[in-house]
């Protein structure tokens, strides 16, 4: 669908609650203030009028994170630029290109009805998104320069892909023109118009490696870590603190660059000792016919058989008086001068690590060299050199550690080989960066995009069929490419005084195994910090952190749920053979990502449960199950506005005080239809909905495990009665009886009190999850028997009466502050506050309480999140792990936690 530009913003919004009864049966409480009533905000979003011809804005990871390489989706690139860019190294061309894909406009009824309420519209400007895509990292051995254009050609990336409108207009790309940087730019730029008919932009290597370095730090929250003793560390950079900083890109040779800001930097040193030299003199020494198989042999080597070491020379000894062991590597490959030998006397395994470890160190040497030189503390490493493989990143941080004695760090990028070609990319429209922040930027990951070159492709994207298949062959290769190599530990070696490297790197993820590209980085521009955390950057979702243990239960949790999930994911497709076959694609899918997670928890990044069960149902979503849980939820949701009524006529007929209990009670008690507890499933085969409720509300007993009922009391009925909250933010959490006998009850409440309810639900399904789009129907439905509803949700554009007679009738009565609902921006049962919707964040800005209701999104996360403002935290715990590992507590304790600021 075309973009568009122009945001017309309906007066009618038609028949969005037709049907709607009016009752009179009940009255707006006397608390009501008519000036709460005046319920909109003025805010309005920044927005920039004109837009870059790149459009950066909201730009997302996709390739593997453990891979280095994810790559980048750009979900709001619509204009027709060129969508490539080259960096054409001494070994390797790197490809960044762009592949765009239409995506519908959401804008629905209810949202432009809320935007409008929050002042988020200003008409003439188009909203978010409209055209999406993504970034791809793709590499060829420069050697088979010839693949490359035929992976352009194939793909048409010189003239924007397949679905530009330049190619199926037929357009001639003569005058195309290519940004590419490296050394091949010059050369084989003949070579690219012959063959292509495009022109290369030569653009300046070193200022596309800083612009990558310097676009990938600051936009992607988990590119940089550290790489100690076979531990992956991810550093989250601070922006205030990043420059100056020591960029070592290890490529062929080694540039190494000072660089003091964006665009600001100086080449200060390099060597010709690098990437070339040990796949070079490795291929002459070994027979090995590639980089990986060489790197691969490492694994398996001793290099004190070719190495001179302390030892050797001293007797055995060390040579205490200057600080080296007998391990220390006095001279590497030494130790052949005094043997007899042939080169086939000597083990591959062994020349390979020996050849590994002397430029491994040497770099780390210089590169320290040259940061105490410039007094830098942080020394990036990038190129392909690097290759992700943990005993290189390992050797260069003990070198580094080692002879600056702890004072500088090195750290290393997942897109550690793509720097200048990225910079590249970026070089067509340098400001489009300038926007661009972490919390634009969402970690994917989807089965499926072209990484490397060569044989390996990866489907078309979009193409569910072929990913599929390409995903299921990848899965079997991937298990076999993955599998841990057998280490022979030499004992005996070691260099510069320090212990040798733990970390091997016992599993070498082949080229292949990268081209799943699990992880995929997302940009999205609608996305912002919520606006009323304390604290944004000590801000941590995830209360328990997800170490090897904690992962080991969740593996298995999810692994024995995963057949009654796939179930349920085929039944809603109707249970077709397609929907079957896609369900087994999920299930590998899954699968894989958590035995790759089980093998190391940090592979997909800093990765915690909002991560975790976020992944799954991405997963879901990749192999188009749109909602697993949709009739499970539509049951329950008519099972529960049948009985509406009648609860809340018991409520009214209670005093105030009675009634404030009652609805917190009804709030636990209604957390247990929770469809990802394995407890809670078990429970629902024992009863209806209806008396599973109401055995769960007979057993609520105070205290409950943590009980701020009493403080949140005095808070709304005592010490500020006659001041009720402005604003409140109410984020539901599961359909059917949660909501509706839980959360709804309780927002009429403080509507009833004056208090504008924000009803803030996912913005996908979840599990059980209600989403924004699901709660004006709930709304509606419970509107027709509650006036208190109705009104609210009237005034807050949720119901439109389209009969203006009735509109009339209903003059003389006091206006009610509104109801609205706003979509959350995510579509997981947990919630990540560093990266919400624009709308959620807009509606933030005049509340003054939130109430996290449900295990994910106020046990699992946040809480211990503080806030600007007053937070009411409501869960059932059914969990018994977590009831243990947080509370000591038992399944089914309920948790009812108030965090006023005063
Ligand atoms: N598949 C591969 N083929 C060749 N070299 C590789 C491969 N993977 C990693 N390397 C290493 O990466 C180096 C090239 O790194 P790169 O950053 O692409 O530099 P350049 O721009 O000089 O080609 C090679 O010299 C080699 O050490
Ligand atoms: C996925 C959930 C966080 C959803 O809980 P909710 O937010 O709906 O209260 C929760 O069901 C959960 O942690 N389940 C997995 C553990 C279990 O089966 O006990
Ligand atoms: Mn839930």
């Amino acid at each position: 669908m075309a973009a568009n530009n122009s945001d017309p913003i309906p007066d009618q919004l038609g028949e969005g609650g037709a049907g709607v009864k009016h009752e009179t049966g009940e009255e707006v409480g006397e608390e009501t203030s008519s000036s709460a009533a005046q319920a909109t905000a003025t805010t309005m979003l920044p927005r920039s009028s004109s837009r870059p011809q790149l459009d950066l804005s909201g730009a997302a990871i996709h390739g593997t994170l453990e891979d280095r390489n994810p790559t980048i989706l750009l979900p709001n690139q619509s204009d027709d630029i060129s969508h490539l860019a080259l960096d054409i190294g001494g070994s390797l061309i790197k490809l960044v290109y762009f592949s765009r894909h239409a995506e519908l406009s959401t804008e629905d009824k209810r949202k432009i009805s809320t935007k409008r309420k929050l002042g988020m519209f200003n008409g003439g400007r188009r909203s978010y998104p409209i055209l999406g895509g993504r970034l791809h990292f793709v590499k060829f051995e420069t050697g088979k320069l010839n693949e490359c254009l035929d992976f352009i050609s194939s793909k048409q990336l010189h003239r924007g892909g397949i679905d530009s409108p330049s190619w199926r207009s037929g357009a001639q790309p003569d005058d195309i023109v290519i940004k590419a940087t490296g050394g091949g730019a010059y050369k084989y730029a003949d070579v690219f118009k012959e063959r292509l008919g495009v022109s290369l932009e030569k653009e300046d290597e070193m200022d596309c490696l800083v612009a990558g370095a310097n676009f990938l730090l600051k936009a992607i929250r988990h590119e940089a870590f550290t790489h100690m003793d076979g531990q992956k560390r991810y550093v989250q950079i601070d922006q205030n603190d990043l420059f100056p900083f020591l960029l070592v890109n290890i490529g062929s040779g080694v540039s190494i660059i000072k660089v003091d800001g964006h665009g600001e930097f100086q080449r200060v040193s390099g060597t010709n000792v690098g990437g070339g030299t040990y796949w070079g003199l490795g291929k002459l020494m070994t027979k090995c016919k590639s980089f990986d198989e060489l790197l691969e042999l490492s694994q398996r080597g001793d290099n004190s058989t070719m190495d001179m070491l302390i030892g050797d020379i001293y007797g055995g000894l060390d040579y205490s008086k200057i600080g080296l062991s007998a391990s220390t590597i006095a001279s590497s490959f030494g130790k052949i001068i005094s043997e007899n030998k042939e080169l086939s006397d000597y083990r591959p395994e062994d020349i390979s690590l020996s050849l590994l470890r002397m430029i491994s160190y040497n770099i780390g040497q210089i590169s320290y060299l040259n940061a105490l030189r410039y007094g830098l503390k942080r020394i990036f490493f990038g190129g392909f050199f690097i290759r992700g493989h943990a005993y290189t990143m390992d050797t260069i941080s003990f070198a580094v550690h080692f002879w600056s004695k702890g004072e500088a760090q090195a750290m290393f990028l997942r897109h550690e080989g793509f720097l200048g070609a990225l910079g590249a990319f970026m070089s067509y429209e340098k400001h489009g960066l300038d926007d661009l922040r972490a919390h634009h930027l969402v970690e994917r990951f989807p089965m499926g995009a072209p990484y490397v070159g060569g044989k390996i492709h990866g489907p078309p994207l979009g193409d569910l069929n072929e990913k599929i298949s390409w995903m299921e062959k990848f899965v079997q290769k991937g298990t076999q490419i993955t599998a841990p190599v057998p280490m022979g530990v030499p004992a005996t070696t070691g260099m510069g005084g320090f212990e040798r490297p733990t970390s091997k790197g016992d599993i070498l993820r082949s080229d292949a195994s990268a081209a799943l590209n699990v992880g995929v980085l997302h940009l999205v521009p609608t996305l912002d910090v919520f606006p009323l955390l304390e604290d944004p950057k000590t801000y941590e979702p995830n209360t328990i952190d997800l170490d090897q243990d904690e992962f080991k239960y969740w593996f298995k949790i999810l692994s024995d749920h995963l057949p009654d999930l796939v179930d349920k994911a085929v039944a809603s497709e109707g249970g077709t053979d397609d929907a079957k076959r896609r369900g087994d694609a999920f299930a590998h899918a899954f699968s894989a990502h958590l035995a790759r997670l089980m093998e190391e928890p940090a592979a997909y990044g800093k990765f915690g449960l909002v991560n975790l069960l976020e992944l799954r149902e991405e997963c879901l979503r990749e192999f188009q199950f749109v909602d697993a849980y949709i009739s499970i939820k539509q049951r329950e949701n008519e099972a529960s506005l049948a009985v509406l009524p009648d609860l809340l006529m018991e409520l009214d007929s209670m005093n105030e005080e009675a009634r404030l209990l009652a609805l917190i009670e009804g709030v636990l008690a209604a957390n247990i239809f929770d469809w990802g507890s394995r407890a809670c499933v078990e429970l629902y085969h024992k009863g209806t909905i209806i008396e599973i409720y109401r055995m769960s509300r007979k057993k609520m007993q105070r205290p409950w495990r943590i009980d701020d009922f009493d403080m949140f009391k005095k808070r709304m009925l005592t010490d500020r009665k006659d001041q009720p909250y402005k604003r409140a933010l109410l984020f539901v959490d599961n359909s059917g009886a949660d909501v509706v006998l839980g959360m709804l009850p309780l927002a009429r409440e403080l509507l009833r009190r004056g208090t504008e309810v924000v009803l803030v639900a996912n913005s996908l399904p979840a599990l059980n999850d209600v989403t924004a789009n699901e709660l004006p129907e709930i709304i509606a439905e419970a509107s027709k028997h509650c006036s208190i509803l109705r009104k609210a949700a009237e005034a807050g554009g949720l119901i439109v009466d389209a009969m203006a007679g009735i509109q009339d009738d209903l003059k003389d009565e006091p206006v009610s502050v509104p109801l609205m609902v706003v979509e959350n921006g995510c579509g997981s049962p947990c919630i990540d506050f560093r990266q919400v919707s624009s709308e959620l964040a807009a509606a933030a800005k005049d509340a003054d309480l939130l109430i996290l209701e449900g295990m994910g999104r106020s046990l699992h996360t946040n809480l211990n999140a503080h806030f600007k403002c007053d937070a009411l935290k409501l869960a059932m715990v059914k969990n018994k792990r977590l009831a243990e590992k947080l509370f000591n507590g038992n399944i089914y304790d309920c948790i009812c936690k108030f965090e006023p600021v005063f």
